[in-house]
């Protein structure tokens, strides 16, 4: 399940087979995130020459970053086999059982979207990640027995948007906790010159820059733009994506200068026009957007928050006077005196 929001993600079958051209496949294709890379790299390599499984890895960071990706690239780099599945998708402890069951000696299981775990399936995680055995209660009644069944040493990798929302034990149970963070704009355009080297695409330096600069600090959203940009040169027949042809493309795409988006712009917007520049609380901007609050704090505010344009206090989101400025609206005087404390747990 992807969670971004309609608006943002009109993608095709076309996109996904273009998406995975473009994925990288191993640890040094694989740009920014530096500090990630690096221990990965060590326990990694640590891990393979002992000839052991990987400890378990949590991969935490807003959408798009990259998590996925890099579940698939420690396996490919481990030599291990690769079995993915998401928080919502394991319905009971038996789907579980019979994943943990199935997995070899040393291999990779990647759960998606872990802080959507069902507490009975997370239950009977905890043993298994901790000494690879599986405590299922079979039959009913007076008839249930409790049987015992040793697993494969394996690495489970969880990704997920909302670390803030995993329980205790679970997250203690990851020896390799690892957070992703918005890309700078260099490791963006870098990702922007590869992909349009792998499409084919003649793309100018400043065609590839302008593209990263608005792309949100994320790798996923330099890909789509990257594609949209590359259906703009076709039409147009220019021979490179010049800096002013993907501007061009860009704002047909309704990408501000900033990389700000249309949802982007119309959250601003409401808190500021409709909520005095707040605070305002998260249930009040779902139903005013009509949008999921889990749209809203996964997708739109991490980025936002960020940029310096929206502080979380702990009565709500409130304006920043960069926000009033890009929005070209005046700030009132008492947004700006606000005492701002970081007070919200995510
Ligand atoms: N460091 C990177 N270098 C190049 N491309 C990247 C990088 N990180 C991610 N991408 C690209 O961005 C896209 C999104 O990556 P991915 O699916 O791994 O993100 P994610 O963090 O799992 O997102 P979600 O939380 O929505 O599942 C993919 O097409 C991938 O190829
Ligand atoms: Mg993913």
């Amino acid at each position: 399940m992807t969670r971004d929001s309609p608006v943002r993600d009109p993608e095709t079958r076309d996109d996904d087979a273009l998406e995975a051209s473009i994925r990288p496949k191993t640890l040094a294709d694989f740009t920014g995130q530096r500090q990630a890379r690096e221990n990965l790299r060590v326990f990694i390599d640590a891990a393979r020459a002992r000839g052991e499984a990987l400890d378990h890895v949590l991969l935490a960071g807003p959408p798009g970053l990259g998590k996925t990706t890099l579940a698939q690239i420690v396996a490919r780099e481990l030599g291990v086999g690769f079995r993915a599945t998401s928080g919502p998708v394991i319905a009971k402890a038996g789907d579980l059982a019979a994943l943990l069951t199935n997995l070899e000696e040393r291999d990779v299981l990647f759960i998606d979207e872990i802080h959507r775990l069902n507490p009975a399936v997370e239950e009977i995680l905890y043993p298994a990640m901790e000494d690879f055995q599986l405590d299922l209660i079979i039959g009913e009644g007076p008839a249930a027995r409790s049987v015992r069944i040793d697993l494969s040493k394996f690495t489970l990798i969880g990704a997920t948007t909302r670390a803030g929302l995993l329980t205790t034990p679970l997250r203690d149970r990851f020896g390799i906790p690892i957070r992703l963070n918005f890309y700078e704009v260099d490791e963006l355009e870098l990702i922007v010159a590869r992909g349009a080297r792998v499409l084919g695409l003649p793309m100018a330096r400043e065609g590839a820059r302008e593209i990263a600069r608005r792309a949100r600090g994320t790798p996923r959203i330099a890909g789509r733009l990257l594609r949209r940009v590359r259906d703009f040169a076709h039409a147009s027949g220019e021979a490179e994506v010049t800096r002013a042809a993907a501007d061009r493309a860009l704002r047909l795409l309704d990408v501000d200068d900033l990389g700000l988006d249309a949802m982007d712009r119309r959250y601003l917007t409401a808190i500021a026009e409709n909520y005095g520049g707040g605070p305002v609380g998260v249930e009040t901007m779902a139903a005013a957007l009509s949008e999921p609050r889990d749209a809203i704090e996964e997708i739109i505010e991490p980025y936002l928050l960020q940029q310096g344009f929206l502080q979380r206090t702990p009565r709500g989101r409130v304006l920043t006077a960069n926000a009033y400025r890009h929005l070209g609206l005046a700030a009132p005087a008492t947004a700006a005196q606000m005492p701002l404390f970081d007070g919200e747990e995510d």
